[in-house]
């Protein structure tokens, strides 16, 4: 087997542990009622269709045809070796921030009945633990994806819903929780503990 075709099938690999991981809560958050829905509206659907744009259907795309072949260059082992294991590492911080979470997990923005802020483990010196998980995983396509297109398609994409979401999750909390958030926003960080 050639190292691209090692890279891409763990890639592959990776997004589908990632999808089959969040079945069981993503079962488990359906059954919560859900007290606040006023932020899932079409601009949420039109960032989460951006980030499974980028995060999904292009890199699928390249791994399966190779298209677009013209942006593609030679990948090296240290850059797919990186790539394995920035993505089990994205895979166990999604486990931990769905097992906390809980029934109070949402795909969208939306508060649940009787929500509660959840600010220890994971959660405790950055508020958005599973976006970070998102941006390793979007970092270890670009490694494993060696194609100038393909490759950042996940950063981009996943970045663009987390610069045009994070702000306003943050007002949605903040008027869920008051000055329990903006404490816990006082003494926290949004992605990366102690930088942002
Ligand atoms: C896709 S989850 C992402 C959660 C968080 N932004 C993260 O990156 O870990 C979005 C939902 O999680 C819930 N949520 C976010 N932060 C939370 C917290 N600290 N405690 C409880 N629920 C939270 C909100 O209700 C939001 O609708």
């Amino acid at each position: 087997m050639s190292l691209l075709t090692f890279a891409k099938i763990a890639w592959a690999v990776g997004v589908v542990s990632w999808y089959v991981l969040r079945i069981p809560f993503e079962r488990k958050a359906k059954r919560q009622r859900v007290a606040d829905a006023r932020h899932r509206n079409l601009r949420e659907m039109i960032l989460l269709s951006i980030s499974t744009l980028g995060l999904g259907i292009i890199p699928a795309i390249y791994a399966a045809t190779g298209f677009p072949r013209f942006a593609s260059y030679p990948p090296t082992v240290l850059q797919v070796v990186a790539g394995v294991v920035v993505f089990a590492g994205s895979l166990l911080l999604f486990w931990r921030t769905h097992r906390q979470l809980g029934k109070y997990w949402s795909v969208t923005l939306e508060i649940k009945d009787k929500h509660e802020l959840i600010t220890s483990g994971v959660y405790q010196k950055v508020r958005h633990p599973m976006y970070s998980a998102f941006f390793l995983w979007g970092l270890a396509q670009a490694l494993l994806l060696p194609n100038f297109i393909a490759g950042p398609a996940g950063l981009i994409g996943f970045g663009i819903l987390f610069f045009f979401r994070v702000g306003r999750e943050e007002q949605m909390m903040r008027e869920a929780f008051g000055a329990e958030y903006d404490a816990y926003a006082r003494r926290t960080r949004r992605v990366i503990p102690g930088i942002y």
